[in-house]
């Protein structure tokens, strides 16, 4: 069954069901209003450069491949979360959401 995430912004706090809606709604906030000293807002003005997250995402991956070898689990969920910021990022990037991501993987089913 499809569940549907709802996030939106209220008083100025971001209202969620679910972490990564809210990550999410974080990251399509900083494209818009690019602020100062925003990480997320670096990767979209290209500050670190035009492929910053496509080197991010194949860094995290080869780290959480290495802390999957070394058995770290700490270290698995640590590289999975940052693997999993950049994804969204990306996804941002090309205008695409987590319901599309929902949607392929819905597809799959
Ligand atoms: N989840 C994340 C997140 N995961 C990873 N990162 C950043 O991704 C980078 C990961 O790179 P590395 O681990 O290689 O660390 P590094 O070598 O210091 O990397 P560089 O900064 O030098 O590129 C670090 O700068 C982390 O801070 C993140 N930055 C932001 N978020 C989320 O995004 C929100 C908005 O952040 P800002 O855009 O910074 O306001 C935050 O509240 C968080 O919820």
């Amino acid at each position: 069954m499809h569940v549907q995430y709802e996030t939106r912004i209220q008083g100025g706090a971001f209202v969620t069901e679910d972490i990564l809606d809210e990550l999410f709604a974080i990251i399509e906030d900083r494209k818009e209003t690019l602020p100062d000293g925003s990480y997320t807002a670096s990767l979209f003005t290209h500050e670190k450069g035009d492929n910053a997250v496509l080197e991010k995402l194949g860094e995290e991956t080869t780290e959480l491949v290495l802390a999957a070898k070394d058995e770290n689990t700490d270290e698995i969920a640590a590289e999975s979360a940052d693997l999993v910021y950049h994804l969204l990022v990306l996804l941002s990037m090309y205008d695409l959401t987590l319901d599309d991501l929902r949607a392929e993987l819905e597809h799959r089913r």
